[in-house]
């Protein structure tokens, strides 16, 4: 089936690291958790035969109330009542009571057990579900980035929360009711063929055409109902987009236009849920119908056998009984089908995330890390591109030696960001060395590489949390060297703003930061991280001119001894650096100070000669 193959890395860049030792969800997976539950799940067949042992044999008291009590034709049903019942109570009503009784214990017994096997069957289903979602988020650690951005975040959210939703269910409530189901269906059955074969025959073999077919219209609703959903979600998604972007928007006079959209999107809305809404009613009511003429044919065979076979008036009511009886089960069974189809479409698309290409991450074979917790880095001859066509960098040579505050400058994509990203390892160069202390990064490994580095963004994650959360991400450092850091950082004055200090929500439901806050909140991470090695890719690019001046005096000496790279395109943040390379077109065109650089006619005098003549 083609669910579980595993092949469907084909076409894809596969990284050096990822040769199928993945976890995936298949057929011998299934069979390996069943053996593991197996105690549970033998526990819940067993219950499942008793609950249905118990509830089968109900509608069979009827005979004995109609035909023996009310008709007053007494047989062995009496004849064992009576001997349960003291003789003041051996009269119609008291046979009735006891019957009764009867009755609503066998209900509460069925139920009871059914409680209990619905109980194992959830305990196994929530725990392969919570098992299935943290090897999703395992894998999620490791996709490479390059998968992150065809597949969008989006689309692994659903699959993180409906696909397993899916297969929960269908463990969980389908399968648990499967043997039931079926226990039900072939003790119904074999009590109406022992009451009249022929009559039994008739209903076990068209008792599901019934179903099938009222099914089928039900179906039809289902249909409509999606598309009605799909208008909605479509309405949805864009009325967040626009409302998210209405200042901008406004500020573009575009607003309107954006409205006109939303209101087409109602309109489709209105004309699938009024399409639905009859139809869906409309099929509901013929499904029912379908359901009641198969029912009422039943009835009328039942009194047909009344007059052509020695079935009494009780056995019918009986049968009458079974024919409610066996819905359910029935249904249940027909759906199986269905669910199951889901369900293994919920797991093909999970398989899909656990296919995906990981992240390579090579072991370390060497630690080029000293005391003094310098590092040098070294690009030599490095070339890389994303789509394989155009190169970014091209033959790329420079160095960044230890200590030493660096600078990339040069005209937007021209390669500065990738270059990082290459240092990080989110992205493999094509061919080159990059060296780490002399030694080729992968021998380090980005893992032993990062730990000793920290990198400054130009738009940081902020969390939805406290001020304190979003700095130590979860690290312990106590109150003092958290204000330190934002001291460093110039952002002391958040000490009068926020009511409650560190432990203030900021983030999407706190306080707003402004783009400047958000950027110097991340230098504070940055400094807690107490990093060997700074990247800041226009990690002050939007702040204002005094605060960005005060915040380099302050950093200068947290930097001292640092090895620094500095991505930047304004002045104020290049100036300061004991080596600038001008990156163009992938290729390092000039390096040397600042003053050196604008004695050049070039294209760093080009981009800055004019600032400092101003
Ligand atoms: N994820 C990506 N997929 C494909 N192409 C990309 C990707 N990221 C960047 N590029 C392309 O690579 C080139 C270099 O981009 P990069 O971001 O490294 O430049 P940059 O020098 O940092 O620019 P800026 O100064 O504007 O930040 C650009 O042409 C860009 O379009």
């Amino acid at each position: 089936m083609t669910l579980f193959s595993n092949s469907q890395t084909q076409g894809r860049h596969v990284n050096q690291n990822s040769t199928r030792d993945y976890f995936i969800l298949d057929r011998q997976w299934l069979y390996q958790q069943a053996i593991v539950h197996k105690r549970k799940l033998i526990f819940a067949n067993i219950i499942a035969f008793f609950a249905t042992l118990i509830s089968v044999p109900i509608p069979m008291l009827l005979p004995l109330m109609v035909d023996e009590v009310l008709l007053d034709k007494p047989a062995q049903g009496v004849a064992a009542l009576n001997w349960i019942l003291l003789d003041g109570w051996q009269t119609p009503v008291g046979y009735i009571v006891m019957v009764l009784m009867l009755i609503v214990l066998m209900r509460i017994g069925s139920q009871a057990l059914n409680i209990l096997q619905t109980r194992q069957f959830t305990l196994v289903s929530k725990q392969l579900t919570c098992v299935m979602r943290q090897k999703v988020l395992d894998k999620l650690g490791r996709v490479s980035m390059q998968q992150y951005e065809e597949k969008g975040s989006g689309g692994l959210t659903s699959h993180l929360v409906t696909d397993i939703e899916t297969i929960d269910k269908f463990i969980g409530s389908t399968l648990s009711r499967f043997v039931i189901s079926v226990l039900t269906v072939i003790g119904v059955g074999s009590i109406l063929l022992w009451l009249n074969w022929q009559l039994g025959l008739f209903i076990i073999l068209m008792n599901p055409v019934v179903i099938y077919l009222s099914r089928k219209l039900g179906e039809r609703v289902k249909h409509l109902k999606k598309k009605e959903n799909q208008a909605f979600e479509k309405f949805q998604s864009r009325l967040v987009e626009t409302l998210d972007g209405i200042y901008q928007l406004r500020a573009a006079n575009r607003e309107k236009e954006y409205l006109e959209l939303l209101k087409q999107d109602a309109e489709a809305i209105r004309f699938d849920a009024d399409k639905y809404a009859w139809q869906s009613d409309a099929a509901n009511r013929l499904s029912f119908l379908m359901f009641l003429i198969g029912f009422e044919i039943f009835r009328a065979a039942a009194m047909i056998m009344v007059l052509f076979s020695d079935l009494s008036i009780g056995q019918i009511f009986a049968v009458f009984g079974y024919l409610w009886f066996m819905l359910s089960p029935v249904q249940e069974l027909l759906s199986i089908q269905y669910s199951w189809y889901s369900a293994a479409a919920a797991m093909k698309r999970i398989n899909g995330i656990l296919e995906l290409d990981e992240e390579y991450r090579p072991q370390a074979t060497v630690n080029p890390f000293d005391d003094k917790r310098l590092i040098d880095i070294e690009f030599e001859n490095v070339s890389f591109s994303y789509d394989g066509d155009r190169n970014v960098l091209d033959s790329l040579n420079l160095s960044i030696p230890k200590g030493k505050r660096v600078a990339l400058v040069g005209a937007s994509g021209g390669g500065k960001s990738t270059l990082i990203q290459l240092l990080l390892g989110i992205y493999q160069k094509q061919s080159g060395d990059i060296k780490v202390n002399g030694h080729p990064i992968e021998a380090v490994s980005y893992e032993a590489l990062r730990d000793k580095m920290a990198v400054v963004l130009q738009q940081p994650m902020i969390f939805n949390d406290t001020l304190r959360q979003n700095l130590t991400l979860g690290r312990d450092f106590d109150d003092e060297t958290l204000w330190q850091a934002l001291r460093i950082a110039q952002l002391s004055d958040l000490k009068s703003t926020l009511s409650n200090g560190l432990d203030s929500e900021i983030g999407r439901q706190g306080v707003r930061l402004s783009g400047g806050q958000r950027q110097r909140l991340a230098i504070a991470r940055m400094v807690l991280n107490d990093p060997d090695l700074v990247i800041l890719d226009e990690a002050t690019s939007a702040l204002d001119t005094t605060t960005e001046a005060n915040l380099h005096m302050a950093l200068n000496q947290f930097l001292q001894g640092r090895t620094t790279l500095i991505v930047a395109h304004r002045l104020s943040a290049v100036k300061q650096a004991d080596l600038i390379y001008v990156l163009e077109d992938g290729k390092v065109v000039q390096s040397g100070t600042h003053q050196d650089l604008l004695k050049d006619d070039g294209l760093y005098q080009t981009l800055y000669g004019n600032l400092q003549a101003g």
